[in-house]
């Protein structure tokens, strides 16, 4: 089991009062597989993604990966846990406008302490962006920086990929193509890969679905 969620809670505060948005989730990924995560508009799902990349910490329950218990870190060790583990693809593409595509996808792999120019370039080639290397991410179209910044993530070879509707600012069938790359690519690196999405026809691509109801999975 590469990630285990047990009994996870959270709520924000508001102005309105508590907001009880996670009631006692559980819920388990294991390595290599590929999850969808639905569930209306409102029900947690970032919330989820975010427990369990370790960008913010439940109010109660466990998050287990490799035996240790993420939510009992405080921020230091859950920002190593982010480098070490977790590599993150949004809907903002989030690439860093004064690097060039090239510096873009070695970035965090660097930072990691995993570069690895083989793999790099299989990564390149397989994303269809050999001619792209050399600009900048404003001179890209949304699919190409959204391919762009999957090769950015998966160039670190993260154990868990963490998607949150990484199509959503794109058009249909780009949005399909850069989804069936990213599974085929996530599933060559070994890495799970839990993606929100509100397109049943994209969850269906994956190997599991889950929905998020009332603060549960259903
Ligand atoms: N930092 C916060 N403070 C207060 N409320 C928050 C905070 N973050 C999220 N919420 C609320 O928690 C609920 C769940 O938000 P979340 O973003 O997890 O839902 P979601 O299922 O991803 O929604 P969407 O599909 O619209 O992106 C929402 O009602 C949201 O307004």
């Amino acid at each position: 089991m590469l990630l285990s969620l047990r009994n996870v809670s959270k709520s924000y505060t508001t102005a309105e009062g508590r907001l009880d948005i996670l009631k006692g989730i559980d819920f388990d990924l294991d390595a290599g597989e590929s999850v969808a995560l639905t569930g209306e508009s409102g029900s947690g799902k970032s919330t989820l993604l975010h427990l369990a990349g370790g960008l913010d910490h439940p109010d109660t329950g466990q998050i287990l990966s490799a035996g240790r218990d993420i939510a009992a870190l405080d921020d230091r060790g859950r920002a190593e846990y982010r480098r070490a583990a977790v590599g993150l693809v949004f809907q903002q593409f989030n690439l860093i406008p004064s690097l060039d595509v090239a510096a873009n996808i070695s970035f965090h792999a660097k930072l990691a302490g995993r570069h690895d120019r083989e793999w790099e370039r299989e990564l390149v080639g397989r994303l269809g962006i050999e001619a792209l290397l050399s600009r900048y991410p404003e001179q890209l179209s949304g699919g190409q920086q959204q391919r762009v910044a999957i090769g950015r993530t998966l160039a670190a070879r993260p154990p868990l990929v963490l998607a949150d509707e990484p199509t959503g600012n794109l058009d249909e069938s780009t949005g399909d193509a850069v989804i069936g790359i990213m599974l085929s690519l996530t599933k060559s690196a070994g890495a799970a890969l839990l993606m929100v999405t509100h397109s049943s026809r994209l969850a269906q691509m994956l190997d599991r679905k889950v929905h998020l109801s009332g603060g549960k999975i259903v």
